[in-house]
């Protein structure tokens, strides 16, 4: 067999949840409320990196920007309206299915494909930026899958990751708050041993030819009730990093 990066126990997970994408409230509410942190990280940085004005309605114009595993394209939209062109791919043809009826009824075009990053970068395809936002905790084989990513993003371009920390807090919130306490989560979303420590993705970057330019942890404030960028990395966190030209 071929090797891939789809677990198809995930698949079917994320299928089996397909209509309940774009509610706030249902069972991908924490992707929501992460939703205004990322998009500003992901804005913030895209702009300093390709010298875009601040001020521009639509300062991603021109850029290609690809979202691996783009779920209902909660992602792929807000890329859109800031101007670029957007491809987002997802191993759940479901998912596929609602994030192009979402997409026709926001009036957007964005090129959405059931496929992989591993089948993408065997054709050949480059991006501007790619987005790899909560995908490689559910992802088989961990190495083909950066591997594939990283092979997607063009000289002088920018890959996201963001995902969940391996530590005892990241098991004791992520998991048993997130999904037995809280239930924020459907129980059985995450498992703990898939979860990847910062330097683990930042070795995986470097060995695939990407040079970390910046990270930083994600945390909630309960007071707030949002999500805010920290220093702390120990639970949910993001890193930014770069294909010199
Ligand atoms: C937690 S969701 C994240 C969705 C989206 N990136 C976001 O943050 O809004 C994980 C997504 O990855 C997809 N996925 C899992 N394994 C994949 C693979 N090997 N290739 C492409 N997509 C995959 C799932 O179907 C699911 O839609
Ligand atoms: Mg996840």
């Amino acid at each position: 067999m071929a090797a891939t990066t789809v677990n198809q126990e995930e698949i079917a997970k994320f299928s089996a949840m397909a209509e309940e994408w774009w509610n706030p409230h249902g069972k991908f509410k924490p992707i929501h409320k992460f939703q205004p942190v990322r998009l500003g990280y992901i804005r913030e940085n895209g702009i300093r990196h390709f010298q875009r004005d601040e001020q521009s309605l639509k300062p991603f114009e021109g850029l290609r920007i690809l979202d691996v595993g783009c779920g209902g394209g909660l992602l792929c939209e807000p890329m859109a309206r800031l101007g670029a062109q957007v491809v987002g791919i997802d191993a759940a043809e479901r998912n596929v299915k609602i994030a192009s009826l979402h997409a026709e009824q926001s009036g957007l075009e964005i090129d959405y494909r059931a496929t992989t990053s591993e089948d993408l970068a065997a054709a050949g395809e480059h991006f501007d930026i790619v987005l790899n936002m909560e995908v490689v905790e559910h992802v088989e084989d961990v190495p083909l899958y950066m591997k594939s990513c990283a092979d997607l993003v063009a000289p002088g371009g920018l890959m996201f990751t963001a995902t969940l920390n391996r530590t005892a807090r990241a098991w004791a919130l992520a998991i048993i708050g997130a999904e037995y306490v809280l239930r924020w989560l459907p129980r059985g979303t995450h498992e703990w041993k898939k979860f990847l420590t910062p330097e683990e993705i930042t070795a995986l970057l470097r060995r695939n030819g990407l040079r970390k330019v910046d990270e930083t942890g994600v945390v909630y404030n309960p007071i707030a009730d949002e999500w805010r960028k920290s220093g702390d990395m120990a639970v949910n966190y993001m890193i930014l990093a770069e294909r010199p030209a």
